[in-house]
């Protein structure tokens, strides 16, 4: 957990970078920490673990007040987690990974192994990525080894700033969905600083909006979407709110439509006079396994021979949890009628077609469940005793 009091910043030029700051992020929370730059949010992040002093206030870790704490020990305690992640260029990327456990005194074995698991959990092979130097990594693996790092000595809390910043969207979208599996198993307490308020939505549980160095909202992703607090936030968020909606959204089995489906060694005849009863034009086409192979035309698969013979590749598809942005974005780039969506991108085992009219359903589903979850926190506030 971690509570902020009345917390007042002020630089030694006169700067005000945060007032009177009171939040908290209750334990296994993840709170993003969003708005535009100069605002106090690194400044805010930067106060938990002492590496700028409060001028004013009391901020708790886990019920101790942090002005308690060597500053060094807290360190140790708190992963941090910033943009361009700092690696030690000498270092391989194991013991860059086992940088902390190092500073605690674990034994070698030990914090090489623990360093090994943590790139496993981030997706990087140890074996392969382990022994190399941060120069021999690409952008976006070089920000799994800054939060597997931040994660070493599993500190109960974790402070990221713009941590996936530096990264072309397509990776970062990546990367974000990585992460949120990750906090799903680890429930830390996060706060997570960022200037981009899709990403605010996506990952957060709550969102602090902040406002020159003040918190205009702090409030769930729907609230913030559905009911801006103030004009600011309302500015902040965009008029095209509905749009950002579709980044926040993910394709849920229920979205999906089933299209035929014909394996690749069934008879080429025979699946084209199943496909002419149901009226389909076009049948998706899977391997023994189940998993996604391709598709095929139903009146080129009536000459015989095996669906194998006509079978085509997928230019693309999609993993369940992806966002209908990615969906959208997908179809218009394939100029594809339809996606083929697969379970999980590893596994590739299919189970169902996106449309662009299950596309509309799951959006209306989204602005349905939000609408009810805007209006519960309004009776909620409503409710709350007088005084
Ligand atoms: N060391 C410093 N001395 C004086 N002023 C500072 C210092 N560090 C930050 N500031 C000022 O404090 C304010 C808040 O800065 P901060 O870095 O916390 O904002 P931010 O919201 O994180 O911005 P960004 O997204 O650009 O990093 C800004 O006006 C900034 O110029």
């Amino acid at each position: 957990m971690i509570r902020f009091e009345h917390v007042t910043k002020r630089y030694p030029d006169g700067t005000n970078a945060v007032n009177d700051l009171s939040f908290e992020a209750a334990e296994g929370e993840l709170v993003t920490l969003v708005g535009p730059s100069g605002c106090g949010k690194t400044t805010t992040l930067k106060m938990v673990n002492r590496l700028i002093e409060p001028t004013a206030g009391r901020i708790e870790v886990d019920g101790a007040d942090i002005m308690a704490a060597d500053p060094v020990q807290l360190r140790r305690h708190i992963g941090y987690c910033i943009q361009n992640v700092g690696l030690f260029p000498h270092k391989t990327v194991l013991d860059n990974t086992a940088t902390v456990p190092h500073l605690l005194g674990w034994p070698r074995e030990k914090r090489l192994k623990r360093a090994a698991e943590l790139l496993d959990l981030v997706g990087l092979d140890p074996e392969e990525h382990g022994r190399r130097y941060p120069d021999r990594l690409s952008g976006g693996q070089r920000q799994r080894v800054g939060v597997a790092r931040a994660l070493a000595a599993d500190p109960p809390v974790l402070l990221m700033d713009e941590p996936f910043g530096a990264v072309d969207p397509v990776v970062r979208e990546h990367l974000q969905n990585e992460f949120l599996k990750l906090q799903a198993r680890m429930r830390k307490t996060v706060l997570f600083v960022t200037h981009d308020i899709e990403e605010a939505v996506r990952l957060g549980d709550r969102i602090a909006v902040f406002g020159d160095g003040r918190i205009e909202q702090f409030d769930s992703p729907a609230a913030v979407l559905g009911a801006p607090a103030t004009p600011y936030v309302a500015d902040f968020v965009g008029a095209d709110r509905g749009l950002k909606r579709l980044s926040v959204t993910e394709i849920e089995r229920g979205d999906l439509e089933e299209p035929p489906v014909v394996r690749l060694d069934d008879d080429a005849r025979s699946a084209a006079a199943a496909l002419r009863d149901r009226g389909a034009r076009w049948a998706v086409v899977l391997d023994e396994d189940g998993d996604l192979h391709g598709w095929v035309g139903s009146d080129e698969i009536a000459k015989g021979g095996a669906v194998a013979d006509y079978a085509r590749r997928m230019d693309a598809w999609l993993p369940l949890g992806a966002s209908l942005k990615r969906a959208f974005a997908t179809m218009l780039q394939y100029d594809a009628g339809w996606i083929a969506v697969v379970d999980d991108e590893e596994s590739g085992h299919f189970v169902g077609v996106l449309t662009p009219a299950s596309l509309h359903e799951a959006l209306r589903r989204s602005i349905d469940a939000d609408a009810r979850a805007v209006a519960r926190a309004e009776v909620e506030l409503d409710s709350l005793p007088q005084v």
